[in-house]
């Protein structure tokens, strides 16, 4: 309630799934770069694919991030990896995958959904009331690497400056990133064996605002501003390769979000234009990518 930010343990996923999706990337992140560039994500749809280091930056201020990442949506592994591709630059449809290392595509893909899906009906909240909101999520899942960064540093440039996430929520396999709490400190998200991190988003506030609204009991006691939407960093300024897997799971893409009738009066009339879940991540990416 008061940082947004929690760990999770018995979440259901096999230790060895979590080693295999690690093993390949640890072994994907050493290929040249040249390499890796053969699937650069600027020339792929729906932002997923490679962006190298100081392609992207999250924190307006700063320059660039210190990290390379590989980007997916939800694809189902027993379909033929690099079919039906969806072409219209939307996220959804299926990824374009690495050569190199083989495996990469299975062991991605078994920790994506077959199991890390499970940790969000782990947290009941699926069948609850998002169930209908979540049939076909894009379910963008990312892995990192951060590069060490010793000797002198670029002041203006960290592993990830300083965000929100902007789907619901994010399910994070990390090592060390830092946390701003409840007393405006960063504070440093250890991890601990076994467990996976939860960060809830910023989509996940307009859900809770709009089921106020409709008096969704279960969810209603979720509102008032009961949660935040976590502030985070990594800031990698040491000799350690830093990996990290965040999975952010989100609503359908046409699911309409809203600025609610409670919230509207003569002196707040509307500030914002009813969206789509879709199109509102879009323009977050949009904004971060390019
Ligand atoms: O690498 C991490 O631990 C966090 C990454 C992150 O915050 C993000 O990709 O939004
Ligand atoms: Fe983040």
């Amino acid at each position: 309630m008061n940082v947004g930010f929690f760990y999770v343990k018995n979440h259901g996923i096999l230790q060895e799934c979590i080693d295999n999706v690690l093993k390949v990337n640890k072994e994907y992140y050493s290929l040249l770069l040249e390499e890796k560039m053969k699937l650069y994500r600027k020339t792929l749809p729906g932002f997923t694919g490679f962006s190298p280091v100081l392609d992207a930056n999250t924190e307006p201020g700063n320059s660039s991030d210190m990290h390379e990442e590989f980007d997916i949506v939800r694809e189902d592994l027993e379909l033929k990896a690099n079919a039906e591709k969806r072409n219209d630059g939307s996220i959804g449809g299926a990824n374009t995958w690495p050569e190199h290392p083989e495996g990469y595509r299975e062991a991605t893909l078994k920790y994506h959904w077959q199991d890390a899906l499970p940790t969000f009906a782990a947290m009941d909240l699926s069948e609850r009331y998002v169930h209908d909101k979540t049939r076909n999520p894009a379910a963008r899942m990312s892995a990192a690497h951060y590069p060490p960064q010793i000797g002198p540093v670029n002041d203006r440039v960290v592993g990830i400056g300083v965000h929100t996430d902007f789907q619901c929520f994010t399910i994070l396999w990390q090592q060390p990133l830092q946390v701003l709490n409840s007393d405006n400190k960063w504070i440093d998200a250890i991890p601990i064996d076994g467990t996976l991190v939860i960060k809830w988003a910023l989509l996940l506030l307009f859900f809770t605002l709009m089921v106020e609204f409709h008096v969704q009991p279960w969810f209603a006691r979720w509102t008032n501003d009961v949660f935040k939407s976590t502030v985070h960093r990594v800031v990698n300024r040491n000799s350690i390769d830093r990996y990290s897997i965040p999975l952010f799971f989100g609503s359908d893409d046409d699911v309409n979000i809203e600025p609610i009738a409670s919230c509207i009066s003569a002196e707040r009339p509307a500030r914002y234009e009813p969206i789509t879940a879709g199109e509102y991540v879009n323009q977050c990416l949009k904004t971060l990518f390019y």
